[in-house]
Parts: C-alpha cells; sequence; structure tokens
C-alpha cells in the first residue's frame, strides 16, 4: 500500500490529527508504527464506540501495529461496575469479542490489561514523574477525559491520579499513534507537553467526532468539554444509547423516540448517525421509503445530499427516522446474532444496562 492511501485510511472521518505534519513525515519513513486505543470496561458496547473501531480497522489495514487498552484499574478508580474486578474483567472480554464482530483484526490486535502495568515499579515511576511535571490545576482540568468535572476530584483523590495514568499508558507502551474520541484530547496533550521533559515520544493524537446521544443537545453555553460528555452517547445513560444487542424492535423504538427537529442539523443525533455510522464507510446510500403521494422513495448517494434534502424541508424526520432504524438493524444484526451465541455475554450485558453505576 503507497503512502498516500495509508494516510488517507488513517484520516478519513476523523475530527482531528495532532498534528498531521507529525503523521505525514512518520508514514513516510516506512517505519512500523504502534498506535493504541484504552477504554474502561463498564458498560455495553454502543453506537458510538462503532467510530473508533472502524478507525481501529482502519490503522490496521494502514500497517499499524494496534493495541487495546483494557482500562481496568481506570474504571476502578472512575467507580465503574461498584469496584467489583470480576465484573470489569469480564466486560473486557466482552468488549474485545464484539470488536472482532465490527470488522477489527483481532489476531494482530495486541490486548493489553492496565492490571498488569500496575505490577511494574518503572509504571508507577511514570505515573509520578508525569505527575511532577503537571500542575494541580492541570490535572484537574484533565478529568474530562474520565467523564468527570474538574470540582470532583475534592471528593475522591484518586481519580486526580488517573490523567497522570492514562498518559504513563502511552509511555509505557512506547506509542507512536494514540486513538480516541475527541474528548480524550487533554490526555494526549498532556502527553505531548511532557514528553520532551521525559525523554518519551511525542504521541500523535487521532481524535474520531463524538456522536451525540438520542436526546440530542448542541454544545453551546456549556465548557466544551463539559458540554462534550453531556451530549454525547454514552454508556452510563443507557436511554441515550443504541446497544449493540438491542433488538430491531428497541432500535425502531428508541429511534423514534430521538430528538429529530425538522430541518435542523445542529444537535440532532438522528443526523449524526447518517453521517458517522451509516455514511461513515465508503459507498454507502440511504434510501428513504415512501408512499407515492408523499413524493416517493428517494435514495441518497452521500450524507451531505441528505442533510441538504433535510435541511430544505425535503425529508419529513419521520421518514428519516425509519430509513435510519432499517440501515441501523442491518448494520448491527451480524453482531446481535453472535452476540445471542454467547450467552455468559448476553447475559452480563443485560445485568449491567439494568444496573448501571453512574
Ligand atoms: N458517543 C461517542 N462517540 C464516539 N466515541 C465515543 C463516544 N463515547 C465514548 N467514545 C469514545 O470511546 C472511548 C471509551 O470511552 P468511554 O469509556 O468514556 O465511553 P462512554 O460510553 O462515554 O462511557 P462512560 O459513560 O462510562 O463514560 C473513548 O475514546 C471515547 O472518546
Ligand atoms: N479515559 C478513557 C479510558 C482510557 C483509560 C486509559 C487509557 O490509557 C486510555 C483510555 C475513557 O474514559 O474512555
Amino acid at each position: 500500500m503507497d503512502v498516500n492511501e495509508r494516510l488517507r485510511l488513517l484520516t478519513r472521518n476523523l475530527e482531528e490529527v495532532v498534528t498531521l505534519e507529525e503523521l505525514k513525515s512518520k508514514v513516510s519513513t516506512g517505519e512500523k508504527l504502534k498506535g493504541y486505543i484504552g477504554f474502561e470496561p463498564s458498560g455495553p458496547f454502543h453506537l458510538g464506540w462503532l467510530i473508533w473501531a472502524r478507525k481501529l480497522s482502519d490503522m490496521q489495514k494502514a500497517g499499524v501495529q494496534m493495541n487495546v487498552l483494557i482500562a481496568t484499574w481506570h474504571a476502578w478508580i472512575n467507580d465503574k461496575m461498584g469496584g467489583d474486578m470480576d465484573k470489569i474483567k469480564l466486560v473486557g472480554k466482552y468488549t474485545i469479542e464484539v470488536l472482532g464482530q465490527v470488522g477489527v483484526d483481532t489476531a494482530s490486535l495486541k490486548v493489553l490489561d492496565a492490571e498488569n502495568f500496575v505490577e511494574d515499579k518503572e509504571y508507577w515511576k511514570l505515573v509520578l514523574n508525569v505527575a511532577k511535571n503537571t500542575s494541580l490545576a492541570r490535572m484537574k482540568r484533565a478529568m474530562t477525559i474520565m467523564g468527570r468535572k474538574a470540582e470532583e476530584a475534592e471528593l475522591d483523590t484518586s481519580k486526580l491520579i488517573y490523567p497522570a495514568m492514562q498518559v504513563s499508558d502511552i509511555f509505557y507502551m512506547d506509542l507512536d499513534l494514540a486513538l480516541g474520541g475527541i474528548d480524550q484530547r487533554k490526555a494526549h496533550m498532556l502527553a505531548r507537553d511532557v514528553a520532551d521533559k521525559l525523554g518519551k515520544k511525542k504521541v500523535i493524537g487521532m481524535h474520531v467526532p463524538l456522536l451525540v446521544g438520542l436526546q440530542g443537545g448542541s454544545r453551546m453555553n456549556l465548557e466544551e468539554d463539559e458540554a462534550l460528555s453531556t451530549v454525547k452517547m454514552s454508556k452510563s445513560k443507557p436511554e441515550t444509547a443504541i446497544f449493540v444487542h438491542d433488538s430491531p424492535e428497541e432500535v425502531e423504538r428508541k429511534i423514534k423516540m430521538a430528538y429529530c427537529p425538522a430541518g435542523q442539523v445542529d444537535g440532532n443525533p438522528i443526523l449524526g448517525i447518517n453521517r458517522y455510522i451509516i455514511f461513515g464507510e465508503d459507498g454507502e446510500t440511504l434510501t428513504v421509503e415512501r408512499p407515492a403521494k408523499y413524493g416517493g422513495d428517494v435514495k441518497f448517494e452521500s450524507y451531505e445530499e441528505l442533510e441538504r434534502a433535510y435541511v430544505d424541508g425535503k425529508v419529513h424526520p419521520l421518514d428519516l427516522k425509519a430509513a435510519t432504524a432499517r440501515k441501523v438493524n442491518q448494520i448491527l444484526e451480524p453482531v446481535r446474532k453472535h452476540l445471542s451465541n454467547r450467552s455468559e455475554f448476553d447475559a452480563l450485558i443485560r445485568n449491567i444496562v439494568s444496573n448501571v453505576t453512574r
């Protein structure tokens, strides 16, 4: 694969790369790059996660050695799953299983558990060195990477250590590329800023856009990072999320109830699903089916075409919702089927949804 094709795969559908120039220069050397994404195993896989899972797969196709960090200890710090490490680990296994069903090459994927990092004194040396080079104010501000506000450090000091751990994960693995949603930006910027002082590589941040939750909402009037975590689709807010195990009827019901004002793009989760999930793959289309008296069926070949028609009032919200639900169900069908044959995960996930701890 030539350099241009590798770069196209690496950068398509991203919100930002920090920095693109560094990425271009690394890719052009032809050396094998090492990348990662970390996640807290604390709930079911939702549509938003599909955005980074596909990017992970793009990175693999572009020849990057990808690692996935199951952030077990981070989940514990963040009060997930009632602090039950056995459950946290099982959810980790489930998530890797789902990744294998959504296009990630799990054979070449290196799966790591934070549990193994914390056994090593060198890891804690890194954590303390990152802390020594970071002001208290900055560490607090970085707490949005765990979906928390800076003030929450006042309640429980363990939470202040989390950003230093996430930065140390990057150094410990000696990574070139760090993948995550745009809400993870502060961790990657902090890693870049302290890298020189600690003699470590300056990691390149690859940030995917965040899918808005079904409740919708725009970022206006809120401090940027807080706004992102309030409006994004999130596993801790099951009512805002479409999960990969949801039945076709549940998907239809959730989409029917979703926020989708006529003609409005900003904060509209149904258009977000079209933009990032349905049209996130090359060559995808959406067919809106309607009786002839309402204009008949119409097929969209690109997200831009669909958005224009919606803004111009040529597509009714209910018709858009029905078409979106049909397409989402097609995308989820293979995953749903696979999970229904893995009864240990199926039961676990249903149990988690009804007992979310945050
Ligand atoms: N709605 C979303 N769209 C795209 N990416 C997301 C979304 N939500 C989370 N991510 C990304 O998924 C990774 C794991 O995030 P995280 O564990 O915080 O997910 P979450 O669903 O928001 O969970 P929680 O509700 O527990 O915070 C991060 O890189 C994050 O940026
Ligand atoms: N902070 C990430 C999880 C994470 C933890 C450790 C990492 O090294 C990377 C990512 C989240 O909330 O989703």
